[in-house]
């Protein structure tokens, strides 16, 4: 059950990064996105500015097709057989379904951390953290590797956490941690995006805190997408939200979107208030 609204945004427990990595961040927008499991229509005509310097959260009920939406962005949709979408998605001034453009350039610059954390759990910590340069072509010379390491790790905030056991595999570390690496994971081949879907559903309230505050230190450098079901989290960590619905078997769609504040605190749909108020979904 949803329940009144924190609005108070998070105060950072340590600072971000050290300072190394690019300032950054890009729009990335989706225009008329429609898609399809077969022939089934699961998304009509969604529309979306998730802008740079912003965390956007995207909440509604299960089955509204949130996951469905972000993984469009990142052309993960395109990997189930039966799937197929209209509609645009810039990022910046690139179409990344432009005639040309790869996967892999995509992947790269839009990252995403999931719902249960999934490190290479062999693995040593650190070779989690440069495990995707190789994946997307990212050279990094030997020396500036254990530099990047620990800019990843501290922007994920676990560096203080995992300094002295770097060699130690992935898979020893506490869930919370685990979902860490993974950020830092994704942080390491320098993406302007990060989309996170229900990044928190797998952690107890202690690691979903800490996760959020990585995520309001994250803010200033990449666009960040979530999708959440929690909207305390929403309210708490978003600056956008959309507002997603899909009624009596219609395809899912963006009922209203704006400032999380107003989302909150003054929603224009009646049917947006009664879901952030927990009256359904
Ligand atoms: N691989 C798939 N094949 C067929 N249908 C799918 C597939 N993935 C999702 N769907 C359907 O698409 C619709 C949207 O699903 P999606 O997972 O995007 O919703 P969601 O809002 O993220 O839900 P939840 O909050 O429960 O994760 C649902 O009706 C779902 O059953």
């Amino acid at each position: 059950m949803h329940t009144a609204l924190d609005l108070e945004p998070l105060e950072p427990l340590e600072p971000s990064g050290n300072g190394h990595h690019p300032p950054g961040g890009a729009t990335l927008s989706a225009r008329d996105v429609s898609a399809w499991f077969g022939d089934r229509k699961v998304l009509e005509r969604v529309s979306l500015d998730m802008n740079a310097g912003s965390v956007t959260a995207l909440i509604g009920p299960s089955g509204c097709g949130k996951s469905t939406f972000l993984r469009i962005l990142n052309r993960m949709h395109e990997l189930v057989p039966s799937a197929s979408l209209a509609g645009e998605v810039r990022l910046g001034d690139d179409d990344i379904y432009g005639a040309g453009r790869r996967i892999t350039d995509t992947r790269k610059r839009i990252g995403m951390v999931f719902q249960k954390p999934n490190p290479f759990p062999a693995m040593s910590i650190a070779e989690n953290v440069t495990a995707g340069l190789k994946l997307t072509g990212t050279k990094v010379s030997r020396g500036a590797r254990a530099d990047l390491v620990e800019e990843c790790l501290t922007r994920a905030g676990l560096w203080a956490e995992v300094r002295d056991r770097l060699r130690q595999p992935g898979g020893a570390l506490s869930g919370g941690q685990q979902q860490r690496l993974c950020i830092a994971r994704s942080l390491a081949v320098r993406p302007d995006v990060l989309l996170m879907d229900e990044p928190c559903s797998a952690l107890d309230p202690t690691s979903t805190r800490r996760i959020e505050e990585t995520i309001h230190d994250l803010r200033q450098d990449v666009t960040i997408v979530i999708v959440t079901h929690n909207m305390q989290q929403a309210a708490r960590v978003s600056q956008h939200c959309a507002f997603f619905l899909a009624e009596q078997g219609t395809p899912g769609h963006i009922v209203e979107a704006g400032p999380t504040e107003r989302i909150f605190g003054d929603p224009a749909d009646e049917r947006t208030s009664d879901y952030v108020n927990g009256r359904f979904g």
